[in-house]
C-alpha cells in the first residue's frame, strides 16, 4: 500500500519509536468484525440458536465467536466470512462494522429511556448500536446533513427494528435552533479525513488528498460547536473520528473547551488489555490550544486513541464530554417507563385548516424539558379527516385483526396516507426535514390499511395472528427473500401460539424467528408483499 509521504512523516514525528510497528500493520490484514443487534437477540442466544447447525451469519458451524471486548454483541470476523450475503444480514439480526467503529457508542454511556441525537449518522452503524442501548424506550433523532445518504440511513433503522427513531437531514444549526438542549447524549461521529481507514479501503488515501486535514477540522469546528448547543445540563457528547490527526482530534476538542467551560472531558478509562492510546494534549501545537489553562488542556489524557499497532482496530479516536448540571438542578437524565402500551392512541393531528393557523413554536422556548409543546403533531398532511374516515380506525382495525400481540407505545402521526409512531418524548419537529418523522407503519388508503416493510421489522414473530416459519435453509426462505410467491402447506400459517390457524389474509413471514416482510395468505397461496428494494440479491 502506497501511503502518502506527509501522512508517513506527520505519523513518524508523532509515534517516534512506535512508528515501525504502526507501518508494519499495514502488511497485515484489516480488522473486521460485526455486532449482532441486540434489539432483536443477543450474542449468546445467535450463537446458542444458530452456531450448531451451520446456520450462523459469520464462521463455520461450531465456531466460537471471537468477541471485541469493548462492543456488547460484536464479534471479529475473518477474510472468509460473508456476513453480507447470510439472510441473518437481511433480517437485521446484525450490522456489519469495523471493529474500532464500535467503540463510541459504546463509551456514550446510553441508557433506556434516554433522549439521544446521533448528529452525522449516515449509514448508520452508530445509530443501530445506540438504539439497542435504548432498547425500545426514549427516542433517539439521527441525522445527517447528505440526503442521499439519508436513505441508506433509514432503511438501516428500519432493518434493525428501531421503532422509537426518527430520521432527520438537516444541518446540526438547523437541529440546535429546533431542540435546544433537549438531549441526554449526543454523538458526533464526524466526517474526517479517514486516516484511520486507509488499511480497510484503500480509497481513503484518495479522500485524504482531496480533503485535507484542515478542511475536515474546519467542519468539525463548526458540527461541534452546535453540537455541544444540543446537550442538556447533566448529559453526554462523545466526539469521534476515524483518522489520527491531532488537528482532528485532540484540536477540536481543545476548542470546545475553550468555547464552553461548562463542559469537561470525562476520562475514559479502559482495561489495558483492550489496547487503546490516551489522547496527547502534548502533540497540539501551543497556537492550537486556545490558552486554556493547563488542567483544563490535561483533561485531553482522557480521550482515547485506537492504533492498529497496539489494539485489534483500525484508526479511531473519541472523547467523552459531561455538561455541567445547572447549579441546584437536577442532571438531564430522561427515564421512560417501561413499554406498557396500549390501544389507545391519542387522536390524529388536527385537520390542516387548523393546522395552518396553530402557531409553530421555536422549540427552544416552547418545549421545555419534559413537557410537551403545544404545536405536538400539527403536521398532519392530506385531506381532512371526517369521525367515519378516520385512519386511526382502519389501523385499529388492521391491529386488532392482524397484530393481536403487539403493544406498540407513541403517538400517531400522519402524513398523507402515511402513519408512523412517535416516540412521546418527540417535540414538534416544525420545519425539520424529517425523512421518517417516526416508525412508518403503513398507509391508510381509502378502503383499507396496509402494513410497511419497517413495521413487519420491528415486531416479534407471535405478534402476528398468522405467521409463516421458515428457516433460513428452507427453499422456500430464500424464494421468499427473491420475490417469489409460495404455496406453503395450510398447516404451515400458525397463529400466535404457533398452531395452525384458519385465517386469510395479511401474514407475517418469519425467518429463524424474526419477521423477513409480509404476505398475503388466501388459503393456496401466499402473495409476496416484499418490497423490491429489501429483496435478496
Ligand atoms: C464518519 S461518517 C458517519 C458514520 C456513521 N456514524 C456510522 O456509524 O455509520 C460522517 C457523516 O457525517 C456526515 N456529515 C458531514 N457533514 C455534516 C454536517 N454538517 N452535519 C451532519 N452530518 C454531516 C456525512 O454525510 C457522513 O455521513
Amino acid at each position: 500500500m502506497r501511503l502518502p509521504d506527509k501522512f508517513k512523516n506527520t505519523m513518524r514525528s508523532l509515534l517516534e519509536g512506535e512508528a515501525d510497528a504502526f507501518f508494519a500493520t499495514y502488511a497485515q490484514p484489516r480488522t473486521a468484525g460485526l455486532r449482532i443487534n441486540g434489539l432483536k437477540l443477543g450474542l449468546t442466544e445467535y450463537e446458542e440458536r444458530f452456531r450448531d447447525d451451520g446456520r450462523a451469519g459469520f464462521g463455520s458451524a461450531g465456531r466460537t465467536a471471537d468477541p471485541i471486548p469493548w462492543a456488547a454483541g460484536g464479534v471479529y470476523i475473518g477474510e472468509e466470512d460473508r456476513p453480507g450475503k447470510h439472510l441473518h444480514y437481511y433480517l437485521g439480526l446484525y450490522y456489519i462494522q469495523e471493529p474500532s467503529a464500535m467503540l463510541p457508542a459504546e463509551l456514550l454511556d446510553v441508557r433506556p429511556g434516554h433522549r439521544v441525537l446521533d448528529l452525522c449518522a449516515a449509514p448508520g452503524g452508530k445509530s443501530t448500536q445506540l438504539a439497542a442501548k435504548l432498547a425500545g424506550r426514549g427516542l433517539l433523532v439521527t441525522n445527517d446533513n447528505a440526503a442521499e445518504r439519508t436513505k441508506a440511513l433509514a432503511k438501516n433503522t428500519e432493518r434493525a427494528g428501531m421503532a422509537n427513531a426518527i430520521v432527520t437531514n438537516e444541518e446540526p444549526a438547523a437541529l440546535a435552533a429546533a431542540f435546544g438542549d433537549f438531549f441526554d447524549r449526543v454523538l458526533v461521529d464526524a466526517p474526517c479525513s479517514g486516516e484511520g481507514m486507509f488499511r480497510k479501503d484503500e480509497d481513503m488515501i484518495r479522500e485524504w488528498e482531496r480533503h485535507s486535514v484542515e478542511r475536515c477540522a474546519a467542519m468539525q469546528e463548526a458540527i461541534l460547536r452546535e453540537a455541544a448547543k444540543l446537550v442538556a445540563p447533566g448529559g453526554k457528547l462523545l466526539y469521534s473520528t476515524c483518522t489520527f490527526s491531532p488537528k482532528e482530534n485532540e484540536l477540536s476538542v481543545a476548542r470546545l473547551l475553550s468555547e464552553r467551560p461548562d463542559f469537561d472531558v470525562v476520562p475514559l478509562e479502559a482495561p489495558p488489555e483492550w489496547g487503546l492510546a490516551p489522547g496527547r494534549p502534548d502533540w497540539l501545537a501551543a497556537e492550537d490550544t486556545f490558552g486554556l489553562p493547563e488542567e483544563r488542556l490535561a483533561q485531553l489524557a482522557g480521550t482515547v486513541r485506537v492504533w492498529p499497532h497496539r489494539a485489534r482496530g483500525e484508526g479511531h479516536y473519541a472523547a467523552l464530554l459531561v455538561r455541567r448540571p445547572e447549579p441546584g438542578a437536577e442532571a438531564g437524565e430522561s427515564v421512560a417507563p417501561a413499554n406498557d402500551g396500549d390501544w389507545q392512541f391519542p387522536p390524529l393531528p388536527a385537520p390542516p385548516a387548523i393546522a395552518a393557523a396553530a402557531k409553530r413554536p421555536g422549540r427552544g422556548e416552547a418545549s421545555p424539558r419534559g413537557k410537551k409543546p403545544a404545536g405536538k403533531g400539527t403536521a398532519g398532511k392530506g385531506p381532512a379527516t371526517s369521525a367515519e374516515d378516520d385512519p386511526r380506525d382502519k389501523l385499529l382495525a388492521f391491529a386488532k385483526t392482524t397484530l393481536p400481540g403487539w403493544r406498540p407505545r407513541g403517538t400517531l402521526y400522519r402524513r398523507g396516507e402515511q402513519l408512523y409512531l412517535q416516540p412521546e418524548e418527540l417535540p414538534d419537529l416544525g420545519r425539520l426535514n424529517a425523512v421518517r418523522p417516526g416508525l412508518l407503519l403503513g398507509s391508510a388508503t381509502k378502503h383499507r390499511f396496509e402494513p410497511s416493510q419497517a413495521l413487519a421489522m420491528g415486531l416479534r414473530m407471535e405478534d402476528a395472528a398468522l405467521s409463516l416459519r421458515l428457516r433460513s435453509g428452507d427453499g422456500d426462505a430464500l424464494r421468499y427473500m427473491k420475490g417469489e410467491t409460495l404455496q406453503p402447506e395450510p398447516a404451515a400459517i400458525v397463529g400466535t401460539d404457533g398452531e395452525p390457524a384458519p385465517g386469510r389474509g395479511w401474514t407475517l413471514v418469519c425467518i429463524d424467528g424474526f419477521p423477513a416482510g409480509w404476505g398475503r395468505w388466501d388459503g393456496t397461496i401466499l402473495k409476496n408483499e416484499l418490497l423490491p428494494g429489501w429483496r435478496w440479491i
